[in-house]
């Protein structure tokens, strides 16, 4: 289990979060929802291990990640996954681009087993890669150019990637935000492909319609804070914080 425990975070002096607090166990899909430039990729950014919070604990397993020593929080960090709003990928096949992740994800010493046994023709690594492009609907263009690819495939490769090294924890940020129905219904497919897999999985998304598919629990993230976190259908349909049902009405302009 990946947790935040009253984090406070912020730039230059300027708070984004006060006391967040939120947690994503394995299979199951957590979204969170708030305007924009409340603070969700800084959120996600931390979960992510790539940032350290000011103050507050991230665990994995009860483990405070900032507390460990650099190699057993870089272990921890290759068992999360994330992907961001704008996929980057390289001028290369596809296959390329999703085994990406499985590479700069093996330890040394995976990847020198890995690299010996295709050296002696053993393997060619790319089998968790081509599942992965079959997952997102992209098996067949594996040996394409990633250049030529559309927006939504591209998004859909850098999803592919992060599935490819099976990761315990999956964190996306707005993933379909510029996607048309059928791409951002693909990932929403593979959202729960990952959940089946027994990933966890935080979504941000401004979509209120997709944390409510996607979703087991929504977060809402508004002022400095998770106002309320619980399972979907009570957020939506019967919310403890009146703040939570203006936002999801549209009743709170930001
Ligand atoms: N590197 C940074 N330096 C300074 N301020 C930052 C930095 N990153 C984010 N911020 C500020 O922190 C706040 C939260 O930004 P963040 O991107 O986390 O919000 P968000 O909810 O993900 O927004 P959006 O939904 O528009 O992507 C914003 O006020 C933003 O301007």
């Amino acid at each position: 289990m990946l947790e935040a425990i009253a984090i406070h975070h912020g730039y230059e002096n300027e708070p984004v979060f006060e006391g967040v607090s939120m947690s994503v166990m394995p299979g199951e899909v957590v979204a969170i929802i708030g305007p924009s430039g409340v603070g969700k990729s800084t959120l996600l950014r931390l979960l992510a291990l790539f940032d350290e919070p000011n103050r507050g604990s991230i665990e994995y397993d009860s483990d405070a990640i900032w507390q460990v020593s650099e190699q057993q929080r870089l272990e921890y960090r290759r068992q999360i996954g994330m992907v961001f709003q704008e996929a980057s990928l390289f001028d290369a096949s596809v296959r390329r681009n999703a085994e990406y992740g499985l590479r700069v994800r093996q330890s040394w010493a995976d990847r020198l087993r890995h690299e010996l046994s295709s050296l002696v023709g053993h393997t060619n690594g790319t089998g968790d890669a081509i599942d992965a492009l079959e997952t997102v609907g992209l098996g067949e263009k594996a040996d394409q150019d990633a250049t030529s690819l559309s927006g939504g495939e591209a998004q859909r490769v850098a999803f592919a990637r992060a599935l490819a090294y099976d990761p315990e924890i999956l964190l996306l940020d707005e993933p379909t935000s510029d996607l048309d129905p059928r791409n951002t219904a693909v990932i929403e497919e593979a959202v729960f492909e990952a959940k089946n897999r027994d990933i966890g999985v935080v979504i941000a998304t401004h979509d209120m319609h997709q944390a409510e598919r996607v979703a087991d629990r929504v977060a809402v993230l508004l002022e400095n804070d998770i106002i309320e976190i619980g399972p979907t259908e009570q957020i939506f349909e019967n919310p403890t914080d009146e703040r939570t049902r203006k936002f999801i009405e549209g009743e709170l302009i930001y």
